[in-house]
């Protein structure tokens, strides 16, 4: 056989990818797009391709079980629902209220001038205050599209944030989500009754989280969210299967550089990734490692060996949430006087208050179904609870009259915030690269998929010594001009 024709069959180069949610699947599916066909790409996962996006069965039904639902500006997730075949649903949009734990201090109505009514009597014009402030955070936030659609990167999360809206929208990050309110005016009652119940919802806690994130809890109770038909992991596993990554089912255990002698003859520093798969122990050598897992102890527990300076656990606590399913008869006099057959309200928020012991309540329907979930013959819905812990039989006969299961699926589920929220470095060593960090920021499926994009290309140009596409200072102008 003629040598250098073996030599052009070898990959470019190796990379592995460590976890197969949402951060990890889009970030092979973009290292492909970047390196082209001759590399190839190991995927590495302990558990379901999915990660935090998962369902769960029950009676035949596949729910939601971790993230539910996507903005309707979130463009990566956008773009792969349609480059991926996928369909999509609407999140169904029933009447929300909002309980202090004795009564419901804001109810919607079905009549939407009535709605504009109450907001006003209540509230004033804040509310459309508040919008217009979430409109002009996204309004920055999606210059990031532009700038990765023109292939720029960023070495650090503070570094893109910053190139989003400057030192103003970096800052958000030190601040709390209270405070940032506070400052733009926003009243007591106001965010009592309507900001922080949406925050306890979305991320189980209370105004004291960072303002981005609090943002980003807004826009997460905009109209027009929707998700995937058949379940939003689908994304991943499509992800999969386009990246033609090779799945390597095992737990990453460490990661070492070594200096390995390539069939051209060279030494190179590569890193091993040693991984257990059933009761063995194996491990690989690759060029490039994108780490796409929250890296602590409890939620991945990789150790990074010999390396100089070291590289230390991150020590970002995950919140707890637990989500309950629970198929029955709600107990409508837990929140208000009215009967069942008058209630009409679809999602229960809470205002922060100790004695309640669910964040939100609300009625879910089948990844399959659009819209309008269906009581069964008896009445009874299938509701889904978040709470920070498992309920008791005791807590779940004050909130249903009868129920017929009560299933739980509990998760790390994002960090829990407290500014100045400080990101973990992207970069951990020459070509070792760290996914999760954005999470600091704020967690949500568009944010992996963003520091998935990010980390491709910030691993294409640094392996190619494209320093000018990195880090680039004044991209919004500069790319203004641009067509
Ligand atoms: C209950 C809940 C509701 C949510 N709702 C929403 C929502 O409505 N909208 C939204 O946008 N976001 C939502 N989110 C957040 C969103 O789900 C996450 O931000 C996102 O899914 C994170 O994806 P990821 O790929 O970065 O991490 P993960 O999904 O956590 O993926 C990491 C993967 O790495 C694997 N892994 C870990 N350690 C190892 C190891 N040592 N070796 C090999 N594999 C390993 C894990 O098994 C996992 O599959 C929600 C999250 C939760 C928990
Ligand atoms: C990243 C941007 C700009 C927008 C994302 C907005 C969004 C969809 C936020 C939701 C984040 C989140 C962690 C929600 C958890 S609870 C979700 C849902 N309401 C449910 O009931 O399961």
């Amino acid at each position: 056989m003629n040598v250098s024709w073996q030599v052009n069959l070898l990959p470019l180069f190796v990379g592995a990818v460590i976890g197969a949610g949402i951060g990890g699947t889009s970030a092979a599916y973009y290292l492909r797009q970047k390196f082209g066909k001759d590399v190839k790409i190991d995927l590495f996962e302990r558990g379901e391709v999915g990660g935090r996006l998962a369902t769960i069965t029950l009676q035949g039904q596949e729910y939601e079980a971790g993230g539910s639902v996507i903005h309707p500006l979130n463009l990566h997730m956008k773009r792969f629902v349609k480059d991926l075949g996928l369909s999509t649903i609407q999140s169904s949009g029933g009447l929300i209220g909002v309980s202090n734990g004795d009564t419901l201090v804001f109810e919607e109505s079905s009549w939407f001038i009535i709605n504009i009514i109450k907001l006003i009597w209540q509230y004033g014009f804040q509310p459309l205050r508040m919008h217009m402030w979430v409109e002009d955070v996204l309004d920055k936030f999606m210059r990031i599209y532009r700038y990765q659609s023109h292939d720029y990167a960023f070495s650090s999360v503070e570094n893109l944030l910053h190139s989003l809206g400057g030192d103003d929208f970096l800052g958000m990050l030190n601040r709390t989500f209270l405070e940032t309110l506070q400052k733009a005016g926003f009243s007591k009652k106001f965010l009592d009754e309507m900001i922080a119940p949406v925050n306890r919802l979305n991320y189980g806690q209370s105004m004291d989280v960072n303002g981005f994130v609090g943002a980003v809890s807004l826009a997460g109770a905009d109209s027009g969210l929707w998700a995937v038909e058949g379940g939003n992991k689908l994304v991943c596993s499509k992800l999969l299967q386009a990246s033609k990554s090779n799945l390597i089912s095992g737990s990453v255990m460490y990661i070492e550089e070594k200096t390995r002698t390539k069939q051209t003859g060279h030494p190179t520093k590569m890193y091993e990734v040693v991984y257990q798969t059933g009761s063995e122990t194996r491990s690989g050598f690759y060029d490039i490692v994108l780490v796409a897992t929250p890296l602590n102890r409890k939620m991945s527990n990789i150790t990074f060996l010999n390396f100089d300076p070291p590289i230390e656990e991150f020590h970002q606590y995950y919140k707890q949430i637990v989500a309950t399913f629970i198929k029955g008869k709600l107990n409508s006099t837990s929140f208000s006087s009215r009967a069942l057959d008058e209630f009409g309200l679809s999602t229960i928020l809470t205002t922060d208050n100790s004695h309640l012991f669910i964040n939100s309540i609300g009625i879910v329907s089948p990844v399959k179904e659009n819209n309008n979930p269906q009581p069964s013959t008896d009445g009874a819905f299938v509701w889904k609870t978040f709470s920070p812990e498992t309920l008791t039989n005791e807590q779940l006969l004050k909130l249903f009259l009868s129920y017929e299961y009560a299933v739980k699926q509990q998760w790390h589920a994002y960090p829990y915030y407290k500014p100045p929220d400080k990101c973990p470095p992207i970069i951990l060593h020459d070509r070792l690269y760290y996914l999760n960090g954005i999470e600091c920021a704020a967690s949500a499926m568009e944010m992996s998929a963003i520091a998935a994009h990010n980390a491709a290309l910030l691993a294409y140009h640094r392996w190619n010594g494209h320093t000018d596409m990195i880090d680039q200072e004044d991209l919004y102008e500069k790319l203004k001009t641009e067509l």
